[in-house]
């Protein structure tokens, strides 16, 4: 385990998602940023070895927080006015790959859905379960469908290194692993929300396969 794991809790990540959703049922950008940047920093504690998966997610995030410290930063603070912006004004590429708010948070979007079954899948798990076999369910299950062969085989090497699920629940820093496992009871619901509204808003504006 590298060094900075013990002093890290992933409560306050996961709060992150709790602050997301707007009485307006809007998503907010910052919170659903900080979420993103608490869940690299704690995937970087796991070692080297997941260094290019946090480097992509850092790369993304940092796409977005551009837009939230440019002129434009107030059509930026929440999922929804980002969409009506940058649609609104030719932003948003639907033939080829660009550097768009949309598409870029499409990536961490589709990385969420992961993310939502693979805490799912951690919480309900038995005591003596792999982490990696939860990790690579989930991962073929969801986001290894938008990904080519090479980065599937990568993320493949790179679960093997994940420790057992009591040791990885003990990782997070909430406490016992019954702790842990109560924390990601009460937090799903937040991300889960997180990620159906951003999907739907998507959907309606058929954003959901930009390139
Ligand atoms: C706990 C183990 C964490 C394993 C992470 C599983 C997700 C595996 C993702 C593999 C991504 C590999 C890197 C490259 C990706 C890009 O090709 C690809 C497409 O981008 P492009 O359209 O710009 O080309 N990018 C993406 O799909 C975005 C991926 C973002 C992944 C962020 C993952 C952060 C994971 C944080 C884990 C924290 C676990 C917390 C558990 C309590």
């Amino acid at each position: 385990m590298a060094e900075g794991a013990e002093t890290f809790s992933l409560r306050e990540v996961l709060v992150a998602f709790t602050a997301c959703v707007s009485e307006q049922r809007e998503v907010r950008v910052d919170p659903y940023l900080a979420g993103w940047k608490g869940l690299v920093r704690f995937l970087n504690c796991l070692g080297t070895i997941f260094s290019f998966i946090s480097k992509d997610a850092v790369t993304k995030i940092e796409i977005i927080e551009n837009y939230r410290n440019s002129d434009q930063r107030e059509k930026y603070l929440t999922v929804q006015s980002m969409v009506e912006y940058e649609l609104a004004n030719g932003l948003v590429d639907l033939q080829k790959r660009s550097d768009s708010g949309c598409r870029t948070l499409l990536r961490l979007h589709r990385a969420l859905h992961w993310l939502q079954m693979f805490l799912e899948g951690l919480r309900t798990g038995k005591d003596n379960s792999k982490t990696s076999v939860i990790c690579s369910e989930t991962y073929n299950a969801s986001l290894a469908n938008y990904h080519p062969w090479i980065i599937r085989k990568a993320a493949g090497v790179a679960f093997c290194a994940l420790p057992t699920r009591n040791t990885f629940l003990e990782t997070m820093n909430v406490g016992t692993a019954e702790e842990a496992v109560a924390m990601l009871g009460d937090a799903l619901p937040y991300i889960c929300e997180v990620y159906k509204i951003t999907e739907e808003l998507y959907a309606q504006h058929k954003l959901l396969d930009l390139p």
